[in-house]
């Protein structure tokens, strides 16, 4: 099976927390959808950005797809949904928001408009296309910061957190599209339910390493 993401050995800290990720191995296979759980402050968060090469790692290796991860540098197979969707959501309208990634990976004005037709359907947001993205709640900003990383057609997509701020119906939208999405990727959460029911594994992120939970 295709292995999309490979950590090894990662180590990780900032001045205050120097020793807050100390020998991370963790791989993510075509079909795995990994759930991360742990404790305020424990480096989820850091983790994901390490994996999204917006952190460098002070040692070990991360590899997607075969290549190595490099901190700074744009990875078109990873999506990442963060923490607070208002951070992602830059365009003036929500279609035009979602037509962002497309554009700036080349693709022809007829895929993009296909793809953000496609994007809006999955996510159910289609209705939302002409409103502005900031004026929106926060559980149809976080489907339309989905629908903006899906229409990248990314290999991988990481989540920070996507249960937060919703209520119960905007979290069940988010359980129906994350059950009939098959993109590996990772989620970080609280939540050991919502994680159970969309999720293949289950870890938890302890002083510093990651340890398998039973689902
Ligand atoms: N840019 C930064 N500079 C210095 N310290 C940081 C920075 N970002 C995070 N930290 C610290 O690193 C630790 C881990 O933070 P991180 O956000 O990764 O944790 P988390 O597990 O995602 O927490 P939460 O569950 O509260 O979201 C915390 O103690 C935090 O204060």
């Amino acid at each position: 099976m295709t292995t999309l993401l490979e950590i090894r050995d990662l180590h990780f800290g900032y001045g205050a927390t120097p020793s807050l990720l100390q020998g991370i191995d963790l791989t993510v296979k075509a079909g795995d959808r990994l759930g991360i759980i742990g404790d305020n402050g424990s480096g989820k968060t850091t983790l994901l950005l390490l994996c999204a090469a917006v952190l460098k790692p002070q040692r070990g290796t991360i590899t997607c797809l075969g290549q190595s991860v490099v901190a700074g540098q744009f990875q078109p197979a990873v999506g990442v949904v963060l923490q607070q969707p208002a951070d992602q959501l830059i365009g003036a309208t929500v279609a035009e928001d979602v037509a962002f990634g497309p554009e700036n990976l080349g693709c022809p004005t007829s895929e993009v408009q296909q793809r953000v037709q496609q994007a809006l359907a999955i996510t159910r947001t289609a209705h939302l296309a002409g409103r502005v993205p900031h004026q929106l709640s926060g559980g149809e900003q976080r489907m339309v910061a989905i629908a903006g990383v899906l229409a990248m057609q990314p290999q991988l997509i990481l989540y920070d957190e996507p249960t937060a701020f919703l209520d119960q119906r905007s979290c069940g939208t988010l359980i129906e599209f994350l059950r009939a999405d098959t993109t590996p990727g990772i989620i970080v959460s609280h939540d050991p339910a919502f994680l159970r029911t969309v999720c293949t594994q289950i870890l938890l992120l302890e002083s510093g390493h990651l340890h398998p939970l039973a689902l």
